[in-house]
């Protein structure tokens, strides 16, 4: 297994499989890539379904376990059963889409081996989603949904996206997912990194309050050491935990970083550190199994926190910030 330089062992690659999307939200950060907007039709650059088997295949020789798929809109990939289907064995499979392809295809995915889905959905309400999404297609989200469900693609992430639009839609979110078995929520802040518009901002801190006097109890997950709150799970009847409710708060939340253990890949096939940086995208050259284990090596050699004090200036010079290493990661009690 590798590590960096900061102590974190790189568990995990998220693959961006395209930068179309059939939506156009409205906080969009494509996996720091800019826009999705432009032709529905497969890009030229986009990695090969055989490229993207052959690098998860070489990243599985460093004990890499657990891949997403994400994008863009990965479900706009017509090969993303095979992907699937080739993925080596050992590692956990997942997905995050927009949800509307979800309906025909749900089963077909979990056939391939997918383990579960995340799917966004910012309100309940259709107007407010229109609105977000720039697309009226909530019906099919909200069948998509279902469709996973049934599929046995669980738990059922639901992203919701906390911001100026949908501060308004948390509580009852909440209490969706809590009366509806198979569900849970990831409640993420806003980035305004990537797409300005830092007036859309919502104070995560105050959801984390409101969560923490309403839940029955709280746990820490290994990855980023996100906050779990389980709300309900008393008056859940057949005996689960009610409602799961994350909050994925990563902005200038060093222990967020300091438990970041993904390495990035664009659809174009480079590899990249860090979600927030676009200043360390490394080509993997013609993704040849030696190309692919030396770009990996690189990379993961020079991942750096994004929130959290790794530069320094020293006599003028920016030098690595040893300090870092001693960060209070809080104890982490809940794995993944
Ligand atoms: N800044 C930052 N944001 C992240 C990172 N990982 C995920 N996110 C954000 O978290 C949100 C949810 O991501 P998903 O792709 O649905 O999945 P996940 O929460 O990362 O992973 P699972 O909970 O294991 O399914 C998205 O808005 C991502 O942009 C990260 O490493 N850094
Ligand atoms: C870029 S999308 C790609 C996958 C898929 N199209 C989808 O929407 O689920 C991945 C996740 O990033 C989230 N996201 C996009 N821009 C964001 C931003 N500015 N701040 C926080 N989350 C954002 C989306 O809500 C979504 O859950
Ligand atoms: S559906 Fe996903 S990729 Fe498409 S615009 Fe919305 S957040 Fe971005
Ligand atoms: S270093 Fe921080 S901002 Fe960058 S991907 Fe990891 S958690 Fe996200």
């Amino acid at each position: 297994m590798l590590e960096d330089d900061f102590g974190r062992e790189v568990t995990g690659v998220r693959v961006s499989l395209t930068d179309r999307c059939n939506f156009d939200c409205v906080y969009c950060h494509n996996e720091g890539l800019g826009d999705t907007r432009g032709p529905m039709e497969p890009g030229d650059s986009e990695m090969s379904t055989d490229d993207v088997v052959r690098f998860l295949e070489v990243v599985e020789e460093y004990d890499v376990r657990k891949v997403k798929f994400t994008g863009g809109e990965p479900m706009l990939r017509q090969d993303l059963e095979e992907i699937i289907r080739r993925t080596p064995d050992s590692m956990e499979t997942s997905l995050t889409t927009n949800g509307t392809f979800l309906p025909g295809r749900a089963e077909a995915l979990k056939e391939a081996g997918l383990a579960r889905v995340n799917v966004s959905q910012d309100a309940l309400d259709p107007q407010a989603f229109a609105e977000i999404t720039k697309s009226g297609a909530y019906d099919k989200v909200m069948e998509g949904v279902r469709a996973a469900v049934d599929a046995g693609l669980t738990p059922v992430k639901l992203n919701m996206v906390v911001f100026e639009h949908t501060a308004g839609y948390v509580e009852e979110m909440v209490e969706h997912v809590a009366e509806n078995e198979g569900l849970q929520l990831q409640l993420i802040e806003y980035m305004p990194e990537l797409t300005g518009k830092p007036e859309w901002n919502i104070d995560i801190d105050r959801v984390h309050t409101w969560l923490a006097d309403i839940a029955d109890r709280v746990e820490r997950r290994e990855m980023h050491g996100r906050r779990r709150y389980f709300v309900n799970s008393d008056a859940a009847s057949d005996g689960s935990d009610g409602g799961m409710v994350e909050i994925v708060d990563p902005v200038e939340n060093e222990s967020f970083c300091a438990n970041c253990h993904r390495v990035r890949v664009t659809h174009e096939g480079y590899l990249k550190g860090c979600l927030n940086r676009n200043d360390d995208l490394r080509p993997m050259g013609e993704m040849t199994r030696a190309e692919i284990r030396e770009a990996f090596e690189a990379t993961v050699a020079n991942r750096v926190p994004y929130y959290g004090e790794y530069l320094v200036k020293d006599d003028g010079e920016w030098v690595v910030n040893d300090e870092y290493l001693g960060v209070d990661l809080d104890p982490v009690t809940a794995d993944d």
